[in-house]
């Protein structure tokens, strides 16, 4: 139930698309009663927030819309005239071309050209004087955006002759009230609350909530057993002298095996030793993406830092002589010790999570639902003080442990085989597993941008997914190798060098230039990358890696993924596992991102799809 307010959730009303006078039918979402803002949906699938004054009832609009129904055509002729070459005339922007395929859609094909011609009037970039909106955040913000605005002025310009050309690429910026969750400013007025206005946001808050997806309610309890099984299976599997499918299933060993007081302590002090590298104050404090809450949450980004210092420490212990192969004889226990860690976080989470504000919790892990959420993740970004544990536990104690176990492996295979140095393959899989994880830390940054540090709340799949899968399964190619040796040949170990490398050219160039882009849409070295802006005021690249594809990035971590498992030789399915994995990963991942930006960008994605018409391999796929 939502306050008692003059427009109903679920009710469908005339909503003013921002910075023009024109009005569409629009369901209502929902209502937040901090900013005193409508979420509303167009029927392209764009979602905004506006105030009570731009909505009005169908049956009163109506009636003028009819006697106006003339004005638009005006507008566009003079919007076409040759003398207006002012930023004005050139701010065609997706809410046009949303307009023109809402409104006009039985028309003439050339009438439906002319109306993405639609102009929307470029609004002066002012903070509205709504509450929220006085906070020196949202202040700043809007500066921010009007040099945005400045910096680009040219390239629209520009750009204005490509239009006329290709009307079906559209081009330019504008300015439009951005919606909820790109950000809106939190002023101190705003923070006071008042009992009542919790209970009605509440109400509110409820609304927030994408639809299910990981087979939803079932599905969660589905993986929830799957996930730790599927580790056990792996981890007795690779363990067998012949790992194929004839010695399917592994035998399961009695259960005081699993457990080992020792093993357990271990992880801990792993843990603990990586939170105070986090917390040593070296290194950037880097800004996230802006949160719901118009909030930008500083990250401490020492990744870099964090692995040589655990490198020192390693070389170390091997130097005083710790015996590393210990991880090797005792990585089932190793295991289990990780699963328990990561299960009691994940409850702590979930309890945690329950005395987080509505604007906190995860888009995506906010059905109600107990098991649902608590898999999902309900928290967006659970701190303890600044201590981001989200964020932590993806970039450290698993990442950086994934490298500490592949070197184990590598002298568990002298140990095993007798060797003097690691085989060719084992010095492979370890250094491009390293050069993976290194240049994540190197560009921690960068992962601010991602699916997961943006959308995804901290839940049991990610607790268990940084803490044991990634250390447990990632490792499974140089656990392998310990006792199946694969010899290569020098044309064989150079075609995998440079596959890797490729590979790596791809991810990182992909990634590096949708973060920096993120970070600062008008930087200047970006200026020739083509763009499709959309209703959130934010723009989709539609040139450079991500005009190739829809997810360079995931392109060239699948040529590095097989770059890992060609190592190991083709005797058993066991190493490609990653790479099978991995390919289902990414495909899930992308279609899930697909939904996620379809609801955030509506038409626009749409035209970003037309555009890049393939998702992660050009012309397959
Ligand atoms: N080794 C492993 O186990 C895993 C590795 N990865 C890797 O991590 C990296 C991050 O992956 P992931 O978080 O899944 O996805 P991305 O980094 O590709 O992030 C997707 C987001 O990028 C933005 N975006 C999409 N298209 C465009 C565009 N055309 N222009 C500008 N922005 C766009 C959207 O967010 P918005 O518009 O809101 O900014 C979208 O939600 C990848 O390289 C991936 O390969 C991922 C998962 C597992
Ligand atoms: C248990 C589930 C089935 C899946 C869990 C998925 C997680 C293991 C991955 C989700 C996204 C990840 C990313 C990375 C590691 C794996 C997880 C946590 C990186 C940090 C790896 C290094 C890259 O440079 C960036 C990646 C970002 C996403």
């Amino acid at each position: 139930m939502m306050p008692s307010l003059k427009y109903q959730k679920g009710e469908t009303v005339m909503g003013r698309w921002p910075g023009s006078s024109l009005y569409y039918e629009v369901k209502v979402l929902g209502f937040d009663l901090k900013s005193q803002l409508y979420t509303v949906i167009y029927k392209d699938g764009t979602e905004l927030e506006l105030r009570e004054q731009d909505l009005k009832s169908t049956s009163g609009f109506q009636a003028r819309s009819r006697s106006r129904s003339r004005s638009p055509g005006r507008r566009r002729s003079r919007s076409r005239s040759p003398g207006r070459t002012t930023r004005r005339s050139s701010s065609r922007t997706a809410a046009a071309v949303a307009a023109a395929a809402i409104t006009d859609n039985a028309a003439s094909s050339r009438r439906e050209t002319r109306l993405r011609d639609v102009e929307v009037t470029l609004s002066p970039l002012q903070p509205t004087k709504t509450p929220e909106n006085n906070g020196n955040n949202r202040h700043e913000k809007n500066e921010d955006k009007l040099k945005v605005e400045n910096n680009t002025a040219n390239k629209i310009n520009e750009s204005e002759k490509k239009v006329e050309a290709e009307p079906e690429k559209i081009q330019g910026r504008y300015n439009l009230r951005r919606r909820k969750d790109d950000g809106d400013a939190k002023s101190d007025e705003a923070k006071v609350e008042h009992p009542e206005e919790k209970e009605a946001k509440k109400a509110a808050g409820a609304t927030f909530a994408t639809p299910l997806d990981f087979g939803g309610k079932i599905g969660a309890y589905f993986w929830l057993l799957f996930l730790p099984a599927w580790v056990l299976f792996l981890v007795l599997h690779v363990n067998q002298e012949d790992p194929s499918l004839a010695t399917f299933p592994p035998p399961l060993p009695p259960l005081d095996v699993f457990w080992d007081a020792q093993a357990l302590s271990f992880i801990i002090l792993w843990i603990l030793f990586q939170a105070l590298l986090y917390v040593t104050p070296v290194g950037k404090l880097s800004e996230g993406m802006p949160l719901r809450s118009g909030e930008r949450l500083k990250y401490r980004t020492n990744g870099f830092f964090a692995i040589v210092v655990s490198a020192v420490a390693v070389a170390a212990a091997v130097h005083y002589g710790v015996d590393l192969t210990y991880i090797y004889s005792h990585f089932l226990q190793l295991a289990t010790g990780s699963f328990l860690i990561s299960f009691v976080l994940s409850i702590f989470l979930y309890v945690y999570s329950r005395y987080a504000a509505p604007e906190q919790l995860a888009l995506g892990g906010n059905s109600g639902n107990v098991v649902y959420d608590f898999f999902k993740g309900h928290e967006l970004n659970p701190r303890i003080k600044n201590f981001d544990l989200k964020f932590f536990c993806e970039m450290r104690p698993g990442l950086i442990g994934w490298c500490l176990i592949n070197f184990a492996m590598a002298l568990a295979e002298m140990k095993k085989q007798g060797l003097d140095a690691p085989s060719n393959s084992m010095i492979l899989v370890n250094l491009f597993q390293l050069l993976y994880v290194v240049d994540g830390l190197w560009n921690e940054e960068a992962i601010l941008t991602t699916m997961d540090l943006m959308h995804d709340g901290f839940g049991f799949m990610l607790a268990f997914g940084d803490l044991v899968w990634v250390p447990f399964t990632y490792t499974m190619q140089a656990y392998y190798l310990v006792s199946h040796p694969s010899p290569l040949s020098v044309p064989a170990l150079t075609a995998i060098v440079i596959l890797k490398l490729v590979g790596f050219y791809i991810f990182r160039k992909s990634n590096s230039e949708k973060n920096a882009f993120r970070r600062n849409p008008s930087d200047p070295k970006l200026s020739y990358l083509k763009t499709i802006p959309t209703a959130t005021g934010k723009s989709l690249l539609v040139s450079g890696w991500w005009g190739m594809v829809r997810h360079p990035n995931y392109l060239g971590d699948l040529l590095m993924a097989l770059a890992w498992s060609l190592p190991c030789g083709f005797s058993h399915l066991l190493p490609w596992y990653y790479m099978i994995y991995f390919i289902i990963l990414l495909v899930h991942r992308d279609s899930r991102d697909m939904v996620e930006c379809r609801r955030k960008y509506g038409l626009a994605w749409d035209e970003y799809c037309r555009t890049v018409r393939y998702r992660i391999i050009p012309h397959v796929y």
